[in-house]
């Protein structure tokens, strides 16, 4: 198969969605890999790394569109991509279709069979290709919310782990699952008081005994949650039901119940966020603020330790491009039902249940679409 990847364009996004040795394995498998000029540099991959794995070098995206039967990529299309997809053509990549009815219709419109990351599942009911680039986020959100907390930036100029005499910061992470343990794990590590809330009692009950006292967990009903709210002095977003709209956990009006200068890191912007005034934004322009509180809403956050995310993401796709390629999609998708649920969009139609509820369309059943 020829396997495509093209520089991505999203603003401030350096990671690649093929390593050089993701490459050198799918070429020992007879497979020809097409990289955009460039593509590995924000990563610290050059041409030549490439090349010496046996990929070819494009000079153009629309070279790799044209030519690849599979493309392999890290974030959702951008429209000029989304504009040179076609029938029977793969696209394998993270998608979030939910909270965005216009990459939905494009990729309706292209007919191409999308498989997005996110929705992939494993037997253990996780999440393997978006868990990777979950734990980069988790362990960022403290950073990047401490950061925040600083005066200069409009926080509240608290210290996250406080000094001898002066308390620590106070973070509540809501959603207890790959990026909220990683965020309570980074945020204890550096002083701060944390609280974990969670739907999940089996995953409360995980979370105290692992990591007996680390940081305290309550049940995430909506009282728990107005109350702490009010408590806090960083509230880390980390909520995910697969493939859905994030839940909307804190309104507009209990915004003026929290501290004045307190932070929101919604990491689950990239399913529409948590908060009700979350709206995503970029790692150039990354904060903004409503009713005194700063909110951090980066939808690609992993984009910028582009070293470190490129290596995990390629160590936990390569197997399912691998996969992809050898047997087609159809063949990939009949041999591993965890694959299977990574279809999204195939010749036009929406083949994800969640999605579909979220946007009002109708589903194809996927296991009807690998038959057709
Ligand atoms: N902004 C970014 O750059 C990135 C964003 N993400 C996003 O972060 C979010 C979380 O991802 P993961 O941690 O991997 O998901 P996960 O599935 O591991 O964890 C989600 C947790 O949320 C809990 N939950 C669901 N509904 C809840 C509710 N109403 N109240 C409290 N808890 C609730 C679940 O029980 C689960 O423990 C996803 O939207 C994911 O796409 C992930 C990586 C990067
Ligand atoms: C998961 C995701 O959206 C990202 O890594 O950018
Ligand atoms: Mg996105």
């Amino acid at each position: 198969m020829h396997i495509g990847c093209p520089t991505e364009i999203k603003p401030q996004e350096f990671r690649v969605g093929i390593t050089p040795a993701a490459a050198r394995e799918a070429v020992s498998h007879g497979h020809t890999v097409t990289m955009q000029a460039g593509a590995g540099l924000g990563a610290g991959f050059t041409d030549e790394d490439y090349t010496t794995a046996g990929a070819q070098i494009a000079q153009s995206a629309e070279e790799v569109f044209a030519n690849a039967e599979m493309i392999v990529k890290v974030k959702e299309p951008q429209a000029v991509e989304r504009a040179m997809l076609r029938k029977g053509q793969i696209l394998f990549t993270y998608l979030h279709l939910a909270p965005d009815p216009e990459q939905t219709a494009d990729l309706l419109k292209s007919g191409v069979t999308a498989i997005a990351y996110e929705t992939v599942t494993d037997r253990n009911g996780g999440l393997p290709l978006l868990a990777p680039m979950s734990e980069v986020a988790g362990r960022l959100a403290p950073q990047v919310g401490s950061w925040a907390l600083q005066k200069a930036n409009g926080g509240r100029g608290v210290l996250m782990g406080g000094v001898p005499g002066v308390g620590p910061a106070e973070v509540l992470v809501i959603g207890g699952g790959v990026v909220g343990t990683q965020a309570a794990r980074v945020a204890a590590g550096m002083g701060a008081d944390v609280t974990i809330l969670d739907r999940s009692i089996p995953r409360l009950r995980y979370l105290d005994d692992v990591y007996r006292g680390v940081f305290k967990t309550r049940y995430a009903s909506a009282d728990a949650t107005a109350d702490l709210i009010t408590r806090a002095d960083m509230v880390i977003g980390a909520v995910l039901i697969a493939g859905a709209a994030a839940p909307k956990l804190v309104t507009k009006a209990q915004l003026s119940t929290m501290k004045p200068g307190a932070v929101i890191v919604d990491v689950a912007i990239d399913q529409g966020g948590c908060f009700e005034t979350s709206k995503a934004t970029t790692h150039q322009d990354p904060i903004y603020e409503v009713d005194g509180v700063v909110h951090y809403c980066v939808a690609n956050m992993p984009g910028a330790v582009a070293r470190t995310s490129t290596l995990a993401l390629g160590n936990a796709t390569m197997p399912f491009m691998l996969a992809l390629a050898d047997k087609g999609w159809k063949q990939a998708c009949a041999d591993d039902p965890h694959l299977l649920e990574g279809l999204n969009t195939h010749e036009g139609q929406l083949t994800n249940y969640p999605v579909g509820k979220a946007l009002g369309i109708d589903v194809l059943s996927p296991s009807l679409a690998i038959k057709g």
